[in-house]
């Protein structure tokens, strides 16, 4: 059984259009992914393919206009709203991929040790200890100058407060970590000390799935990568399909992003994705740029299939 598992999930956005009518806009569609206990599970794909909405969707913080299909499970149970609110902050813990999610009127070193939704209580006892405790995580493992705990939130860079979001979502005993973006304007050391930090937690058990536009380095700590295209997981690989000239990988998608990549040929792809939900598109969402494509491919809508040990959306996968 898998720690999180998510089953047959879109997400609609309703927005009023006209006088009285409205339109639904179909931001993820149907989508299938787990991730087990001490697994890294790195989400990546461009701006706008839903990343951030399945976040905000295991989380249970999706804005009142949108209206969730399908199932979200965690430890074997549906994930209710009740649940979520319950496990939220606990076991099941957010790294947002805005700063603005911060108080900005709490001192730093408060929010690391964030609240325990259950007893109401600080982890730990006092508040000096507990600023104590925040200033030495923050100097130690996230490499903040020291004073950074006695500092509101806008007193700090981009790049600070994002590690200030990290060790706040680390800080206490969480069993599943949703992190989104956690990392960009982060230093190349702090980076690699993060990913460590990452690996050792998921070493110990933890759960954590990691959505980031680089696929360079979630190559490097993750376990499975599953790449998203307009809304729909296009596919789910193992890292060590990610090699040569992408043969072992399944989706014509995923190969023309690992080619893309600097270390490789460098080989942009040309085209842009599609804006999810706005046009309905009847078959494959990459059709219309992808080098494969036949005429089934814009007829008929590829459901996910499991392929050499992955999972992929493609009629012509093998
Ligand atoms: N609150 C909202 N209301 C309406 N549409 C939304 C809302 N939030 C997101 N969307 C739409 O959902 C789609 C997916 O957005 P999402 O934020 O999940 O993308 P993303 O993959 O996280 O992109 P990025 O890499 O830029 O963070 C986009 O088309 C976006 O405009
Ligand atoms: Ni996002």
């Amino acid at each position: 059984m898998a720690l999180l598992e998510v089953q047959g999930v879109s997400v609609s956005f309703r927005r009023a259009r006209g006088w009285f009518g409205h339109e639904e806009n179909l931001v993820i569609q149907d989508l299938d992914l787990s991730v087990n206990e001490g697994e890294i599970v790195a989400v990546v794909g461009a701006s706008g393919s839903g990343k951030s909405v399945l976040a905000q969707a295991i989380m249970g913080i999706l804005p009142a206009n949108a209206k969730l299909e399908g199932r979200i499970s965690y430890a074997g149970e549906t994930l209710t709203l009740e649940r979520q609110l319950h496990l939220r902050g606990d076991e099941l813990v957010y790294i947002p991929q805005s700063v603005s999610y911060l108080d900005p009127l709490l001192k730093v070193g408060r929010q690391v040790h964030p609240v325990s939704q259950k007893t109401g209580r600080k982890h730990g006892s006092t508040l000096r200890s507990t600023m104590q405790k925040a200033e030495q995580e923050l100097t130690g493992r996230y490499g903040l100058p020291h004073g950074t705990s006695g500092k509101y939130p806008f007193e700090l860079s981009g790049g600070m407060a994002r590690r200030v979001l990290m060790a706040t979502a680390t800080s206490g005993a969480p069993k599943l970590i949703i992190a989104d973006e956690p990392t960009p304007g982060i230093h190349p050391e702090v980076l690699s000390e993060t990913m460590k930090h990452f690996r050792q937690l998921a070493n110990e058990g933890v759960g954590i799935l990691w959505i980031t536009h680089d696929i360079t380095t979630a190559l490097t700590a993750a376990d499975r990568i599953s790449v998203f295209y307009a809304g729909f997981n296009v596919e789910t690989a193992q890292v060590c399909d990610f090699t040569g000239k992408g043969e072992r990988l399944r989706h014509p998608y995923t190969k023309a992003l690992w080619s893309a990549l600097p270390q490789n040929e460098f080989q942009p792809l040309s085209g842009t994705q599609p804006v999810a939900g706005w046009q309905r598109v009847e078959g494959c969402s990459f059709a219309p740029r992808c080098i494969k494509a036949t005429t089934d491919c814009t007829n008929e809508r590829p459901e996910l299939r499991k392929v050499r040990g992955g999972e992929v959306r493609c009629i012509h996968a093998t």
